[in-house]
């Protein structure tokens, strides 16, 4: 779904082939030639919403109980249903009011949406067990908490420990399951199948040691959820003094953790854990809403999943629940804990990055790169960081997006009254910083940096969407501005001036910049910070300039 430009630059790309890397390479074309007109490259648009769904009328008892469930006020907003940012959600969760459901509201919940909501316990487990795994996956990375064990109880919670463990193996995890009691009804042993299919080991009570932390990264309790009652029969009686045993060995930040799904196994649903004796969870995830137990939950990860609460059990149960994030499966309840910035640190996993596998062009190098990012849906891979540095040599960056390169250079358009503008106008020196962190890659770009032509701006400015040309023509980018009102005022008598749909001219103002680059550094995060630079530069040759590439050090 790239446009004109990165089809024709991917096309150059794929021509080129991969070949072992002579010490000097393909020759730089004159920086002198005339610049052509690059057209926009953009990211991929986002998806259609697709036809819409058209539902067949609901049974007579489905309306019977959306109609009792329905309020005479105002419409209800269903968590998680608009996309919101991450920012909005972020913020919005930590401050969301959430309701706790009694053990008895649980089960009541359970039976609509299982009866008259038409949904069936495959599906509620399989969304159920996916949170679980999504909310493991944002807390306990990959890279240090591969081994997870599962264990799974008699009813529906050992259900969703078993559809995590399906997950938690498709995202890379090692998952182990211990399953004892064995439900004899076809959708369990479909789980148990499809996981057989997956090589995952089944293992025996007996077979699991004392101490489970010198096997496992991380403990999956999914014994009980909110129909347990009483005190733990054999042999989970014994399971749950593993996973007690394990709050006592190492400290809080070396310790096991322990995932506990719904209900932390042994706690009572609705009092919590009763006489402190209890099993003391990392993390809680709760589902659906969560249980009056999690009120007393005082681990630092409580995570809500079960993204299919439909308004009229929010109606009748007056439920309060924090939005989910963009396409999330689970939400952080309240507030992350707080994190020691300086212990915060990825063990990045990468292919290596070798001499003879780059391409011998830099530019094409960066469009293999781009281009890997765009089928990775990153969001925006074409933003970067540009920095200037003004006659007083005092450095200054902010993030613009790529609009178009090619063998000429990277380009992006701006405000040219602006003070990336003035830097420029005083050096003409400028570096581009690409980072793509879902692929622990970061590209370097410097260079020198020229006007694009009046032609190319004009082209490129009309190609955006009229919000975004009024925009552009509203701000006197980096000057001091009395409020955000001002902007919103002018914008407002432009869209008036315009409402008919007549061209918009494009300010003197605004136009686009060139970076012609003298110099790329591709980077990629490794174990151990022995990550691979490879640094493009340009040398003269025979009256040419080539492109020659060394190994930096980490
Ligand atoms: N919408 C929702 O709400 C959704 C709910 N979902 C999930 O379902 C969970 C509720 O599932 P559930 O009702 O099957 O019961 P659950 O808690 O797994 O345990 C029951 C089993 O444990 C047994 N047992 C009880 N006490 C015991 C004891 N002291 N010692 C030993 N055994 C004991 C009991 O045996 P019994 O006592 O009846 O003989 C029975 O076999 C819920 O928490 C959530 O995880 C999601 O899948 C989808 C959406
Ligand atoms: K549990």
């Amino acid at each position: 779904m790239l446009t004109a430009a990165s089809k024709i630059l991917n096309k150059s790309a794929l021509a080129t082939t991969t070949r072992a890397m002579p010490l000097f390479l393909s020759t730089f074309p004159s920086p002198t030639a005339a610049a052509p007109t690059v057209p926009p490259l953009r990211p991929p648009p986002s998806q259609n919403p697709g036809p819409h769904l058209r539902l067949p009328p609901p049974p007579r008892r489905a309306l019977s109980f959306i109609a009792a469930a329905e309020p005479a006020g105002a419409p209800f907003r269903t968590p998680g249903r608009t996309m919101e940012s991450l920012a909005t959600s972020a913020a919005a969760a930590a401050s969301a009011k959430v309701t706790y459901l009694s053990q008895r509201d649980a089960a009541e919940i359970d039976k609509q949406l299982m009866g008259p909501l038409g949904f069936s316990v495959d599906q509620l487990m399989e969304l159920a067990g996916l949170s679980v795994a999504a909310a493991v996956v944002e807390v306990y990375k990959l890279s240090e908490h591969t081994r997870v064990l599962i264990i799974c109880g008699p009813g529906n919670n050992g259900g969703d420990g078993l559809v995590a463990a399906r997950h938690l193996y498709h995202f890379g995890y090692k998952p182990s399951v211990c399953y004892p009691k064995r439900t004899a009804k076809p959708l369990y042993s479909g789980l148990v199948t499809q996981l057989e299919a997956l090589a995952i080991p089944f293992l025996p009570v007996e077979d699991l040691p004392q101490d489970l932390s010198g096997q496992f990264d991380i403990v999956i309790d999914a014994m009980f959820g909110f129909s347990f009652h009483g005190t733990p029969r054999p042999p989970f009686d014994d399971l749950i003094q593993r996973l007690l045993l394990l709050s006592v060995i190492g400290d809080s930040v070396k310790r096991l953790p322990i995932v506990s799904v719904d209900i932390p196994s042994g706690w009572h649903v609705e009092e919590g854990d009763i006489n402190g004796g209890g099993i003391k969870p990392d993390m809680l995830v709760s589902l659906t809403a969560p249980k009056l137990c999690a009120k007393k939950f005082n681990g630092p990860h409580h995570f809500l999943g079960g993204r299919f609460v439909p308004p009229p059990i929010l109606r009748k149960y007056g439920l309060e629940l924090p939005p989910y994030p963009g396409t999330s499966m689970c939400v952080r309840v309240g507030k992350a804990p707080s994190v020691d910035i300086s212990s915060l640190r990825e063990n990045y996993i990468s292919p290596e990055l070798t001499e003879n596998q780059v391409m011998p062009c830099p530019f094409n190098q960066f469009h293999r790169w781009f281009n890997e990012a765009v089928t990775a849906g990153l969001r925006e891979p074409n933003a970067m960081a540009l920095t200037t540095v003004n006659k007083a040599g005092k450095p200054s960056s902010r993030m613009v997006l790529l609009k178009g390169v090619d063998k000429h250079g990277f380009v992006w358009y701006t405000n040219y009254g602006s003070q990336k503008a003035h830097d420029l106008s005083e050096n003409s020196n400028a570096a581009l910083l690409f980072y793509w962190n879902e692929m622990n890659r970061q590209v370097r770009v410097e260079g020198s940096v020229q006007k694009v032509s009046l032609e190319e701006s004009e082209k490129y400015f009309h190609s955006r969407p009229r919000g975004s040309q009024l925009g552009a023509i509203v701000s006197k980018q980096s000057t001091v501005i009395a409020g955000r009102d001002i902007l919103q005022q002018a914008y407002k008598e432009l869209e008036q001036k315009y409402s008919d749909g007549s061209f918009i001219p494009k300010p003197d103002y605004w136009g686009g910049y060139r970076l012609t680059p003298n110099l790329f550094e591709f980077w990629q995060g490794q174990q151990s910070r022995l990550h691979d630079r490879l640094q493009y530069k340009q040398r003269e040759v025979d009256g040419g300039t080539v492109w020659h590439i060394e190994r930096l050090s980490p």
